[in-house]
């Protein structure tokens, strides 16, 4: 992957507890290089050991999410076993990532396009700004989703949603979007337009979920990706393991002392 460089993966871990990961190739419309693909993998990494850390919000730079491959890699690698190690190597890191004890969101501006649209898949909430799409073009492209895009695109829409999105090629927009559940919210227009406002705006969003000790919010997306992901008797085992790292911990005993009141 190392052999197709460009662009960057930027991260930026804020003292609120929110990191900001930007996908930064905008000469490509953000396209994912091979030295990309090796930097999300260790951007992952780093987010695993933020201890510190609830939100993760997801955006590509200069108002444009993600215009999935580099399509001048693709054409380097467009034999199968390339292609098998390539998604390989995305689909572990796009696992570990959607795992992550974050809550994530991608903040979607523009175009999130064939694995920009996977990579939407792997995060827990989508935003999607006026006029942008979600367009799954594996179709178009002769391809399926590489990346676990359909396997979670299913999980996220259901069966009938995702062969119509996959199907179709169909383009996304916000309105539908949110019509499907593909989208958790759309941005104001009167904040939209700008990176900065569009940011400032995600971070407002994910503040409502994001507000509380760290141990908690890590916890509760803990008992989440279990639940997701686990035959139930296994997710209840860990639920009652996870219960226990916040049962008499300093937020329940700070609660309990406080007799709060849920009105
Ligand atoms: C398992 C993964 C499967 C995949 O992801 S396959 C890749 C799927 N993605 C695509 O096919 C996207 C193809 N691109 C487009 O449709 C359009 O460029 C797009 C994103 C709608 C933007 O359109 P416009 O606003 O008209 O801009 P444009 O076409 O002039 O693009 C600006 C420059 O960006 C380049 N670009 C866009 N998407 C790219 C890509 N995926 N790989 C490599 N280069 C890409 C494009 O070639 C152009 O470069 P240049 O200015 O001509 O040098």
């Amino acid at each position: 992957l190392q052999a197709f460089p460009g662009g960057s993966i930027d991260l930026v871990k804020q003292e609120s507890g929110i990191a900001v990961l930007t996908v930064n190739n905008p000469a490509r419309m953000n396209a994912f290089s091979g030295s990309m693909m090796v930097e999300l993998e260790e951007r992952v990494s780093q987010l695993e050991e933020w201890t510190e850390g609830k939100g993760l919000i997801i955006q590509g730079a200069a108002g444009t999410f993600c215009s999935g491959s580099d399509l001048n890699a693709v054409r380097a690698i467009s034999n199968p076993q390339d292609g098998m190690k390539m998604c390989t190597f995305m689909q572990n890191a796009l696992t570990r990532l959607l795992r992550l004890p974050l809550l994530s969101v991608a903040l979607v501006e523009g175009n999130a396009l064939g694995g920009g649209a996977e990579l939407t898949t792997a995060c827990d909430f989508r935003l999607m700004a006026p006029g942008s799409v979600i367009q799954f073009v594996h179709k178009h492209m002769g391809l399926v989703p590489g990346w676990g895009g359909a396997a979670r695109l299913v999980r996220i829409v259901g069966g009938q949603n995702a062969l119509k999105m996959l199907g179709g090629a169909l383009k996304i927009d916000p309105e539908m979007g949110l019509q499907i559940g593909l989208a958790d919210g759309v941005l104001e227009g009167s904040l939209a337009g700008s990176g900065a406002n569009a940011l400032l705006e995600a971070e407002q969003w994910l503040g409502c979920y994001t507000t509380g000790p760290a141990p908690v919010i890590r916890a509760i997306k803990s008992v989440v990706v279990s639940g997701r992901e686990l035959p139930l008797e296994v997710a209840l085992r860990t639920e009652r393991d996870v219960f226990g790292t916040v049962w008499g911990g300093p937020a329940n005993l700070q609660a309990l002392a406080t007799k709060a009141k849920h009105k």
